[in-house]
């Protein structure tokens, strides 16, 4: 055992206090009583270390050559610390620290390595390393004193200068994720849609000589009428499927020569005849050999006032020109095409079209189709009492997403099936055009999936697809056991989809921070997100390279 004592000096302060004169004594005086220097740098201040090389090494191998020096990285906490707060709580008028500014121990340990001094670092703040800085001082001190006789056999077992152990940086806090705002509800392009009916696979023939086109699951989902008409088509009619596979094929040959004359023996070989076209060329219709393409006509008058008949035949979109099966529903001579499609304009949206002039008629149909909200909304208005309609808009948007849910679980009016890695989900193109632009950008153009009714992701697993889905119809996340959080993540990015990117990686940190308070290892997870953030940021610099000719 023996008794040691010291003194400090630090060489920085007195610089501000002393004359030049002062300052040399000071340290010959300094340096010259030294047994170990403890050469300080701030790891905040590249040219702090800059200056243990240039200067302060120098200076002091100048003084004391032989004296052991031991290099310390100071302020080690602020390479953890939320730099942010850290430059708020500083002087004014301080120089604000910079993320760039926050040295490696890398640097700090290369500096060490050439000037053949031993490293350490410390944090105040911390508590972190000073043990270290005063155990390894002494060391060096004892160790420089072992060349002479007196010391050599007491300071035989003396260590050298040990290794520091590493520092275990503090938790870092969960990450902020911030949720961009929702997509405006998609009523407007629901509206959109009824006007521009791509996709449709409903028509309405109203007096014999008006039609409209509509969507069976816009229809069926705010109404219940519609839902259970709609219901009955499907389990009492012939099934299409054979209709629509000769549907494809003509389509195909009737796009191809749209815009030539017809040949002629095409329209044989499938068996259609082309119509004489409407003057206002609306409406092409190619009307198919009806025991080919037509269902069985369904009676409807004893089934609901205002309804004549239904029956399923092939029909040219208006929009798309494609050859789809419609359902033809035949109103009676009661309901008036204006009326009519303003109530279908509130079955889309859930409002009503404020310059409809003939409420009455309005209010009637709505009575006779069973649309009661509507009906209610007609007498508020009659009423001078049509603030209170925006509460029954919100109702029935509850309600249509409520209905809409089931229809995406139960496949119910489908028109669309995406084939995926591990299994099909059957979906509505007119919901998908309507609340995604990648997937509007693939059923509304000219793209081969607009006509078909299969898609192939086969890429995608049915999970992660059935999560892309759920969000696309009710704009929440719906997560299951089995989502892989990375994958959606993913796969939102694939279909444009920010906000729904936003929702999964808010999912994955909660998921994340549940997993490591219940101690559940989560390393492996987190090292995947932040090997695929890695890989999209290279893709994005990548991409920003070359649009900008880098
Ligand atoms: N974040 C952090 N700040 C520290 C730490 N150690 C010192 N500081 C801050 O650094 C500034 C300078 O600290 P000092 O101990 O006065 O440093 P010095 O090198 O002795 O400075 P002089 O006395 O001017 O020579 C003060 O604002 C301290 O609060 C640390 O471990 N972490």
């Amino acid at each position: 055992m023996y008794q040691l004592s010291g003194q400090l000096i630090s060489t920085a302060s007195a610089k501000r206090s002393l004359n030049v004169h002062g300052m040399l004594l000071m340290k010959r005086f300094a340096y010259g009583r030294s047994d170990v220097v403890v050469l300080c740098f701030s790891i905040a201040n590249p040219n702090s270390l800059n200056h243990v090389k240039t200067t302060w090494y120098q200076e002091i191998k100048h003084f004391c050559p032989r004296t052991p020096v031991i290099l310390v990285g100071c302020q080690l906490d602020l390479r953890y610390a939320d730099l942010e707060a850290v430059n708020r709580a500083r002087r004014p008028l301080a120089r604000p620290i910079k993320r760039g500014d926050i040295l490696p121990p890398e640097r700090g340990r290369e500096v060490a390595k050439e000037l053949g001094i031993p490293y350490y670092e410390t944090s105040v703040f911390d508590q972190f390393g000073i043990k270290d800085v005063f155990d390894n001082a002494i060391r060096a001190a004892l160790i420089s004193r072992r060349h002479l006789q007196f010391w050599k056999s007491y300071l035989k077992k003396v260590k050298k200068p040990l290794l520091q152990a590493p520092f275990l940086p503090p938790k870092a806090p969960p990450p902020v994720i911030k949720i961009p705002e929702c997509p405006v509800p998609s009523t407007n392009e629901a509206g959109y849609l009824l006007d521009s009916p791509l996709c449709a696979d409903v028509m309405f023939v109203l007096q014999e000589q008006s039609h409209i086109f509509a969507h069976k699951i816009y229809l069926a989902t705010s109404s219940s009428k519609f839902y259970d008409l709609f219901l009955m088509e499907c389990e009492e009619s012939p099934d299409l499927t054979e209709m629509q596979y000769n549907k494809e094929h003509i389509s195909r040959d009737f796009l191809s020569r749209r815009n030539d004359d017809i040949d002629e023996a095409t329209l044989k070989m499938s068996d259609a005849k082309l119509p004489t076209p409407e003057s206002d060329g609306t409406l092409k219709t190619l009307e198919l050999k009806a025991e080919d393409t037509s269902s069985a006509t369904k009676a409807l008058s004893s089934w609901g006032k205002g309804f004549v008949s239904m029956h399923k035949k092939i029909q040219v979109n208006p929009i798309s020109n494609r050859m789809c099966p419609v359902t033809v529903v035949k109103m009676d001579s009661s309901v008036q095409a204006g009326p009519f499609k303003t109530v279908l304009q509130f079955l889309y949206t859930g409002q009503l079209n404020e310059s409809e002039k003939d409420l009455t008629k309005l209010a009637q149909i709505a009575e006779i189709l069973e649309v009661f909200d509507l009906r209610m909304m007609v007498e508020n208005i009659m009423n001078k009492e049509a603030f209170m309609n925006e509460e029954i808009t919100k109702a029935f948007h509850v309600r249509k997403a409520n209905r809409i849910k089931e229809c995406l679980c139960k496949g119910t009016f489908s028109d669309v099936t995406f084939k995926l890695d591990d299994g099909s989900i059957n979906a509505h193109k007119p919901l998908l055009i309507c609340s995604c632009e990648w997937m509007s950008a693939m059923f509304g153009g000219s793209f081969v999936e607009s006509s078909n009714s299969e898609v192939l992701l086969l890429t995608i697993n049915k999970t992660s697809m059935q999560a892309v889905l759920d969000y696309l119809y009710t704009k929440q996340l719906s997560s299951s056991q089995e989502l892989d959080t990375l994958e959606l993540i993913a796969l939102a990015n694939r279909f444009c989809l920010p906000h729904l990117v936003a929702l999964a990686e808010q999912h994955a940190v909660q998921e994340l921070t549940k997993a490591s308070m219940n101690d559940i290892a989560i390393d492996g997870d987190v090292l995947s997100y932040l090997e695929f953030a890695q890989i999209i940021r290279n893709i994005l610099r990548d991409t920003a390279g070359r649009l900008c000719g880098t």
